[in-house]
């Protein structure tokens, strides 16, 4: 593949504004079903998300995967958010447990409203299996199926039943599967959103890698219809994981779903653990990432969300920081 970049490479240019206030611009999307206020969604990773979490977001109408790694505890977190009125949204895995859960689902009447297909390599036959087993069994579902890095993944993926693919190997601020095997999508992560956009006929999550709130819009910019954040959510009081002082500094703990940490072994580790400093409540981030992403759309010379998808763009590689760190 040619022209290959990444986040930091590009610039969008401005087209004349049409709004008189940024707070003008809509951020919503719709996935589904549902409209939700911004095209961004937490990563589904224990260190992330929590049911306590998940069910802020959903009562305050952002969109949110609960992660798979407590899985006995997924049956009773779909029923207490549909007796709440609240989106159901849960993280699967492929192992032969997982089609046992999925009856137990369908048995109980508890079909969530979102199901996440969550794998290291998306593009194999176990996820297809898994793919057409929920969409046989539990066809309301709205099903992400993910990872992938490649348009022939996505065909694959959307043809056996997936209503959206997750699109992101190896970019992840924890992610150390690009030293581990050499494979990915890290370093390039916003051409590869592009690359599989392009294939795709429907959204695309871009999964990784995403270290500004320009990066949103840059991810919209070249086909994403929502981005899944790890890092730039980690931290915060809400956040799940331990909170440490050293030198009067608070942090808070962001570990790799494929860390030993997680796995709780040293087998196929693609994960590593660290720190970040305590960022304060999330609610003041997603405020902010809502005026960052309106003030794009303004920049764009649109109203909203489809306002991005158009904008012209240089290729200015490695320069836009020109030294400077957020
Ligand atoms: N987005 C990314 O870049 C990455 C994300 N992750 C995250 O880490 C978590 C753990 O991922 P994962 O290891 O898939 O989940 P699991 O450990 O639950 O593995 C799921 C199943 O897939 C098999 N499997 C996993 N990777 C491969 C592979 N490369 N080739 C063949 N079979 C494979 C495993 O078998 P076996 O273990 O025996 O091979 C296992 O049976 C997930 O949350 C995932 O999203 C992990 C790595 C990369
Ligand atoms: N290769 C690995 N990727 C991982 C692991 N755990 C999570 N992830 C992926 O990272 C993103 C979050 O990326 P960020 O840059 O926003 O921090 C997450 O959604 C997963 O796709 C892992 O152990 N190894």
């Amino acid at each position: 593949m040619e022209n290959v970049f990444d986040y930091e490479d590009i610039q969008l240019i401005p087209s004349k504004c049409i709004v008189s206030s940024r707070s003008e611009c809509d951020t919503s999307v719709s996935l589904g079903k549902h409209t939700f206020n911004l095209p961004v969604v937490p990563a589904n990773m224990q260190t992330i998300v929590d049911e306590s979490l998940a069910r802020k977001l959903a009562e305050n109408n952002y969109f949110y995967v609960m992660h798979r790694f407590e899985p006995e505890k997924r049956l009773d977190f779909v029923r207490e958010m549909k007796k709440a009125g609240l989106i159901s949204s849960i993280s699967v895995g492929i192992k032969d447990e997982e089609y046992d859960f999925l009856d137990t689902l369908k048995k109980e009447n508890m079909v969530p409203d979102y199901m996440t297909i969550d794998i290291a390599h998306g593009h194999s036959d176990a996820v297809l299996n898994m793919l057409r087993y929920i969409k046989k069994e539990l066809p309301e579902t709205f099903v992400i199926a993910g990872n992938v890095g490649t348009p022939e993944a996505v065909r694959e993926l959307e043809n056996a039943g997936a209503d959206a693919t997750k699109v992101g190997i190896g970019p992840g601020k924890v992610c150390i599967t690009k030293m581990k095997t050499g494979f990915g999508t890290g370093g390039w992560q916003l051409a590869a959103v592009r690359w599989c956009s392009k294939a795709a006929t429907k959204p695309v999550i871009a999964d990784g890698g995403i270290r500004t709130h320009g990066d949103i819009a840059k991810s919209i910019r070249f086909g994403a219809s929502m981005v899944m954040v790890g890092s730039l959510f980690a931290g915060h009081e809400e956040s799940p994981g331990d909170t440490k002082e050293v030198d009067g500094t608070l942090y808070k703990e962001y570990f790799g779903s494929a860390s030993e940490f997680q796995k709780g072994e040293k087998k196929n580790v693609e994960g590593k653990k660290i720190v970040v400093e305590h960022k304060g409540n999330i609610k003041d981030t997603l405020t902010e990432m809502e005026q960052d992403l309106q003030s794009a759309i303004s920049y764009a010379g649109g109203r909203d969300i489809e306002g991005l998808r158009h904008v012209d763009y240089v290729i200015v590689k490695n320069s836009i920081f020109n030294g400077d760190r957020i």
